[in-house]
């Protein structure tokens, strides 16, 4: 990140130089360098930009490139291991380290159906405009946002709900002066647009809005939003291909959001001090965010419906929650793992261990099916109680909890600490892989889906894995799974008093169903409480802990392996309330 952390007053003072290319410093140089990014902890350009970027929340890292080192070195928590980055200030650096281009940071391209025009309104209109706005007076179609302030005309879109009540038109109609921006525009681009509604976001540097899709059913194709007062980079990502798009829109632009990138792609604005773009030369500097106003001016759809063809964002068209899919995007997924997933294995990790002593016998029977030396790795080993089976073949162990990973290290297992969606292990060289009881915990099906095929890429041809998820369905066959006959109260699920509990990230909020235990499922996306036995701690004060699970239909997990063109399924069935499958990885 060239000219990211430029100081002139610049003391060289050498304090490691084993790369006789770079002069390490701990004074503020030309360059803040990073050490210990890269594969094996999964950290890449983009996750350093966003966490470097982060910080420009607390300060303007140009003027005080110290306070990000003091805040970051050796304290931020990156990649999927959560180790913390090293960082020094760097006199110099060879040219073939030259500036690293941002994947995905790109002006030209743009989600299908964007189209950006530069320069929409003069400076004089932008004025003008922008001097029509009165945010002193206190009424109720102004609000005070977490990140934001906003103000709606012609209708109201009430958050929470994300929708707008056509039958309620407020009385302050689209300023006259917004007519103006259409006058200058080339007839063809917005034909036949009669916006009746507009939405005024005011964001202060450091603010920004939640990744959103703007609801199908109740406004038209397009929506159209004007950048005033400073520009800004907007994130696009499209939850069913996971591509992320940043999109640079300058001041006095105009964005148009139609087609595929209006229903099918989510928009949003990271809260942060400044951005990160690509200057004239192509290099990537950091820019200031001033204080920006935005206007967003959208059709009523009336009445509501919406016939697109992009289910995951439509409000119309998503399954109910309890049928199959969550809706919501991998950023928000990523959350709710941390949340429900990650942490509560990290403060439930030694109970859980404790319950978890017995082996199943079909992977044992399939860890001592290979062959002598084979390297197996064992993808969320958890406790590490399959990787003592069989003493003619190399294990390795990976987990995301540091709590059960510390029980391995007593064990004296060869471990990792890393998330199973980016496994730090190189291509083709693991003989064979198992991951039982992971995947369930992956909120969507991309991310699942990901998870396979990490296993399949660090797979030799030939090599084979097996996988297990929590089933839907607790009994087959009139039989019912270990899980529901450990029911000791004989309690049945009522499925008609589901309790549900809200899970708010920011604006985001996720309602999810609380299982209870040791019952039939009546969701696939649900969270399952786990009471922590401590102890001297009396049976009532236990805290209860809630895990995400998606639990799989059947034929799911099936299905999902034979997406991949280079998989075999070799056996799949279906054992004690799991999935089960043994793939084969049969070419690249
Ligand atoms: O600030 C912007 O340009 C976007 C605003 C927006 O997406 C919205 O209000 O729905
Ligand atoms: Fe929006």
């Amino acid at each position: 990140m060239k000219n990211l952390l430029k100081k002139t007053k610049a003391k060289e003072f050498p304090i490691n130089a084993d790369n006789s290319n770079i002069i390490f410093s701990s004074e503020p140089q030309e360059y803040l360098g990073i050490l210990n990014a890269g594969l094996s902890n999964g950290i890449n350009t983009e996750v350093l930009l966003e966490e470097v970027t982060k910080y420009a929340q607390l300060t303007d890292i140009r003027k005080d490139p110290k306070k990000v080192l003091e805040v970051m070195n050796g304290k931020s928590k990156l990649g999927q291991n959560g180790a913390p980055l090293l960082m020094s200030f760097c006199a110099r650096i060879s040219d073939e380290n030259e500036v690293c281009p941002r994947q995905n940071f790109t002006q030209n391209k743009l989600p299908s159906g964007l189209i950006l025009i530069e320069d929409c309104v003069s400076e004089d209109l932008e004025k003008k405009i922008l001097s029509s706005l009165s945010w002193s007076d206190n009424d109720d179609e102004k609000r005070n946002l977490k990140y934001r302030k906003v103000q709606h005309f012609g209708y109201e879109f009430i958050y929470g709900s994300n929708n707008v009540d056509p039958k309620s038109p407020l009385r302050r109609k689209i300023p006259d002066v917004c007519n103006d921006i259409w006058k200058n525009l080339d007839q063809n681009i917005l034909p036949n647009f009669t916006p009746d509604q507009l939405t005024v976001n005011e964001y202060e540097p450091g603010h920004g809005i939640p990744p959103h899709c703007d609801t199908h059913s109740c406004f038209e194709d397009p929506i159209v939003s004007l950048s005033l007062g400073s520009s800004v980079v907007m994130e696009f990502r499209n939850p069913e291909s996971s591509k992320h798009l940043s999109v640079f829109l300058p001041q006095r632009s105009l964005l148009i959001m139609s087609g595929e990138s209006r229903y099918g792609w989510t928009h949003g604005i990271t809260p942060r001090m400044s951005d990160i773009v690509t200057n004239v030369d192509g290099i990537l500097t950091v820019q200031s965010r001033q204080k920006r106003t935005s206007f967003t001016f959208r059709k009523l759809r009336i009445p509501s419906s919406c016939s697109c063809s992009f289910p995951s964002l439509c409000d119309v068209k998503r399954k109910p929650d309890n049928i199959i899919e969550m809706h919501v995007t991998n950023e928000l997924a990523a959350k709710l793992e941390i949340e429900k997933v990650h942490k509560v294995y990290n403060e439930i990790g030694s109970h859980f261990s404790e319950t978890r002593h017995s082996t199943w016998p079909n992977v044992e029977d399939f860890l001592k099916s290979l062959p002598e030396g084979s390297i197996l790795c064992d993808v969320g080993c958890g406790n590490g109680k399959y990787l003592g089976v069989n003493e003619g073949i190399f294990k390795l162990g990976c987990d995301r909890s540091e709590t059960l990973l510390q029980v391995c290290l007593q064990r004296n297992f060869n471990i990792f600490q890393c998330d199973c969606l980016q496994l730090p292990v190189r291509d083709i060289s693991i003989d064979a892989c198992i991951s039982i009881a992971v995947i369930h915990h992956l909120a969507t099906e991309e991310r699942r889906k990901q998870a396979i095929s990490e296993i399949l890429r660090v797979l030799v041809i030939e090599g084979t894995a097996l996988i297990y998820v929590w089933a839907k369905d607790q009994q087959k066959d009139n039989k019912k799974s270990s899980y529901l006959l450990q029911n000791q109260k004989q309690e049945k699920s009522c499925n008609n008093q589901i309790e549900k509990t809200k899970i708010i990230f920011d604006e985001n909020e996720i309602e999810l169903p609380i299982h209870q235990n040791r019952t039939q499922f009546h969701h696939t996306n649900l969270l399952v409480p786990w009471k922590l036995k401590e102890k001297d701690i009396p049976k009532e004060q236990q805290k209860v802990f809630l895990r995400y699970y998606h639990v799989f239909e059947d034929g799911e997990l099936e299905n999902l392996c034979k997406e991949f063109k280079n998989v075999d399924i070799i056996k799949s069935y279906y054992d004690q309330g799991n999935h089960c499958v043994v793939i084969k990885k049969t070419s690249f």
